[in-house]
């Protein structure tokens, strides 16, 4: 595994600046089917209460939380696909209204077109803005290669594996240049190994464009390995229970694996994050009001 190098201070840490999102007592109700009220009855079914929480611009922060706590709920309403019953939420300080190519999102399934080449779903977004064709492969390859996919542009979705899918989907985000990309647990589906390589990629990345990343994950490993920061979410409905700082600088031991990569995921002081987070995630519940 690629050794991790120390992430860099978000570029908005100045009190007082705008964030690249924010959100503001986000609520988010759906009406659903009351079983118990009759035949046709409906009622509010609350996913994600009162959620307040900046983001700043260049950061990479995980959010984690247990099964059906909103998380989805969350992503869906940052990339405007939904609308807040209640709160706001700010892209540099401008409210968002809908889906905007500001935004990409990569999901867990890997949403490609089955009838278009890798390049020719990367250049999709592209088209969308209107770029000529020329420069649509031109940029098209230029991602492909930053996420090690050269050699298979002209390769089916069908005859790609799992993880080469979901490197097309995250080169096809970056490609239109969002400002802020929201990942919905996108490595969620593939075996270990894979998922470990690809977050090592998805950390270099990062790190090359500056991007700001808000990705969605039940796994605490996996959110105290990528996130600078991590927000940890309530069981439903969805409330932020805290934000841990994560600083992985320098956490690995040389000397801890076979000389070769440093193993930040062995390190004690990884140990002492996973386990923040995860009391964080045991710990009680305020009230419980849905
Ligand atoms: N369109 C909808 N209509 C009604 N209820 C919904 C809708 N979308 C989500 N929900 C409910 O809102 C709650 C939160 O769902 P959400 O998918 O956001 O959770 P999650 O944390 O992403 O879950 P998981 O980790 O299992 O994917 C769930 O109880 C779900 O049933």
């Amino acid at each position: 595994m690629e050794a991790v190098a120390p992430a860099p201070a978000p570029s908005d840490t100045v009190p007082g600046t705008v964030p690249r999102l924010r959100l503001e007592h986000v609520r988010k109700e759906f009406i659903v089917r009351d079983a118990t009220a009759g035949r046709g009855a409906r009622k509010r079914f609350t996913a994600v209460e009162d959620f307040t929480l900046d983001v700043r611009a260049g950061e990479f922060l995980t959010v984690v939380g247990p099964s059906g706590c909103g998380k989805s709920t969350l992503l869906d309403l940052l990339g405007g696909l939904t609308e807040p019953t209640s709160g706001r939420i700010l892209l540099d300080g401008e409210p968002v209204t809908g889906p905007g190519l500001d935004r990409g999102v990569v999901f867990q399934q890997y949403a490609l077109l089955p009838w278009r080449s890798a390049r020719a779903n990367v250049e999709f977004g592209l088209e969308a803005k209107g770029v000529a064709r020329a420069a649509r492969a031109r940029v098209a390859d230029e991602y492909l290669d930053l996420v090690g996919l050269t050699a298979f542009a002209d390769r089916y979705p069908h005859e790609l594996s799992g993880g080469m899918k979901q490197r097309v989907a995250i080169a096809r985000s970056l490609a239109f240049d969002p400002e802020v990309l929201l990942m919905d647990e996108p490595f969620a589906a593939l075996d270990a190994q894979t998922r470990e390589s690809l977050q090592d990629e998805l950390l270099r990345i990062w790190r090359a464009t500056g991007k700001t990343i808000v990705f969605i994950t039940h796994g605490i490993e996996e959110s105290v390995y990528l996130g600078q920061r991590v927000a940890v979410m309530t069981p439903r409905p969805g409330r932020l229970q805290t934000v841990i700082d994560v600083d992985l600088a320098g956490a690995a031991d040389p000397g801890s694996d076979d000389g070769e990569h440093d193993d930040v995921r062995s390190s004690a002081r990884f140990g002492r994050y996973r386990h923040e987070v995860w009391s964080a995630l045991h710990s009680p519940k305020e009230d419980a009001h849905v």
